[in-house]
């Protein structure tokens, strides 16, 4: 279900409501906080924010964990490859992907032709704390979740390094992380000042 960002209060970046020309997609590992800050982003823009892994738990009616148990994980990534491309016909918004997402040579190119993407890096640390709050990501359904988890970054890190914009995440607060976004965006040539 896509949801609209209720209008935010002023704030300092309000001026740049509108002014985001592609829709603005966020990768990056689990725990990145891709879910967290772009929700926080679409506020400040006051765009539409979409999360492609509730759009999939909304459409099929079943958990992500659910659904690489009952079809695996190649059909999940299948999916997920069809609501991302869907979801760049629907103009300008904030969309935070599933971390798996932009391994997909097709979404990548995708993506890089029809939006602005923004790589929110984090270390392992601060990946491992947030990820404990929540086990449930079936990936990391492992003897050794940290060591799964450094495995995907020395997968991943490489291809995420693609995106447009890189902004690291740090133990710095979601505001502080939009904001950064917000100001890489405004030096990006798709955003019209
Ligand atoms: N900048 C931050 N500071 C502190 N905690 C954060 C920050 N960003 C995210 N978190 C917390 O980390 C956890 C994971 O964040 P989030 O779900 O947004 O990550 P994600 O990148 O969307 O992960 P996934 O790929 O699994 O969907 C959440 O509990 C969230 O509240
Ligand atoms: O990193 C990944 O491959 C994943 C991340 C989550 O957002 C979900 O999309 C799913 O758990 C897979
Ligand atoms: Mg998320």
């Amino acid at each position: 279900m896509i949801e609209t960002a209720r209008a935010a209060a002023p704030l300092p970046h309000r001026q740049a409501s509108g002014a985001v020309q592609r829709p603005v997609v966020l990768v990056g590992l689990m725990g990145a906080g891709k879910t967290t800050v772009g929700r926080k982003l679409a506020q400040m823009l006051d765009l539409p924010f979409v999360d492609t892994d509730q759009e999939i738990e909304d459409a099929s009616r079943m958990t992500i964990s659910e659904l690489f148990a009952t079809y695996g994980e190649a059909e999940f990534r299948a999916l997920e490859a069809r609501v991302v491309a869907r979801l760049l016909d629907d103009g300008p918004r904030i969309v935070a992907t599933g971390g798996g997402a932009y391994m997909n040579e097709g979404t990548r190119r995708l993506l890089a032709e029809r939006s602005i993407t923004v790589w929110l890096k984090a270390e392992l640390d601060v990946l491992m704390d947030r990820v404990m709050k929540k086990p449930t990501r079936p990936l990391l359904q492992t003897p050794d979740p940290r060591a799964t988890l450094k495995a995907l970054m020395d997968v991943r890190y490489p291809v995420y390094a693609l995106a447009d914009l890189h902004v690291p995440t740090r133990n710095v607060k979601r505001e502080a992380v939009a904001r950064e976004i917000l100001d890489q965006l405004e030096r990006h040539p798709h955003f019209k000042a």
